[in-house]
């Protein structure tokens, strides 16, 4: 500590529950618009990060930057170097299928991925790992006393934004039954399993690749507080 991607030399300036966006910018707006007491503890390669509270309860957040060697990375640190204990994604995604619209939000029950990330991190050799089940139990409660509907699904995590073969996600509907794609919860998921930690990921749907719907930049920035809000519970 401080690690060569968080700047901060003092792990209490980091909460033990800390929510995780790809985006710096989602991460700045979730501290300006939810949080008092702000402080930011990174700013390295502008990875913005930031603790405070959270109707008076703890919580930092901190962007993940987009793919698994990134979440890799930042996972790892927080886990391993600052003591965190629970890291919850809040991420968008593209439906794999009509029934998750723009704007649902999602609970990953597990994620599937073709991804070598985890057997090359530790010699894990399945392509499926799960979230941890108590924290997605407090987000199911939490997501109910909000009265904001959720799905509970598996998703699949690509190392692969723009395929040539655009048409491969209904194999991989079909096949692995994920309803939606993003970029990091495998990665995610499994530095937790190896370190003996907590994380979850929450996603709203910012595109469907089967309707072609598509929500602008701005609103993934911006726009997807259904899921920021259910996150924010788990301050402590
Ligand atoms: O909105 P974020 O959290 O960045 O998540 C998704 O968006 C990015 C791709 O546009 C990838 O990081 C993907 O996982
Ligand atoms: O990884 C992602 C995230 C959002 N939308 C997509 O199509 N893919």
């Amino acid at each position: 500590m401080p690690t060569p991607h968080i700047e901060s030399k003092n792990k209490d300036e980091i909460a033990k529950t800390v929510l995780m966006p790809g985006d710096p910018l989602r991460a700045k707006f979730i501290a300006d618009t939810f949080l008092e007491d702000v402080t930011q503890f990174n700013g390295v390669r502008n990875v913005l990060g930031y603790t405070g509270t959270y109707k008076g309860r703890r919580i930092s957040v901190m962007a993940s930057g987009m793919g698994m060697p990134s979440i890799g990375i930042y996972s790892y640190e927080l886990y391993k170097f600052y003591d965190v204990e629970n890291i919850i994604r809040i991420g968008s995604c593209g439906g794999y299928t009509p029934d998750v619209k723009l704007y649902d939000v999602i609970l990953a029950k597990d994620v599937w991925s073709e991804s070598s990330f985890a057997k090359v991190q530790s010699g894990y050799e399945s392509d499926v790992v799960e979230g941890t089940p108590e924290l997605n139990q407090r987000l199911m409660e939490y997501a109910e006393e909000l009265e904001i509907p959720m799905h509970i699904e598996r998703i699949h995590s690509s190392d692969v934004f723009y395929r040539e073969n655009f048409e491969e996600y209904k194999e991989i509907h079909h096949k692995h039954g994920c309803v939606a794609v993003e970029m990091e919860a495998f990665a995610l998921f499994h530095n937790a399993q190896v370190l003996g930690k907590n994380a979850a990921c929450l996603l709203t749907v910012s595109d469907n690749l089967a309707t072609h719907e598509a929500t602008t930049s701005e609103e993934r920035q911006n726009a997807f507080t259904n899921m920021m809000k259910i996150a924010l519970e788990m301050a402590e």
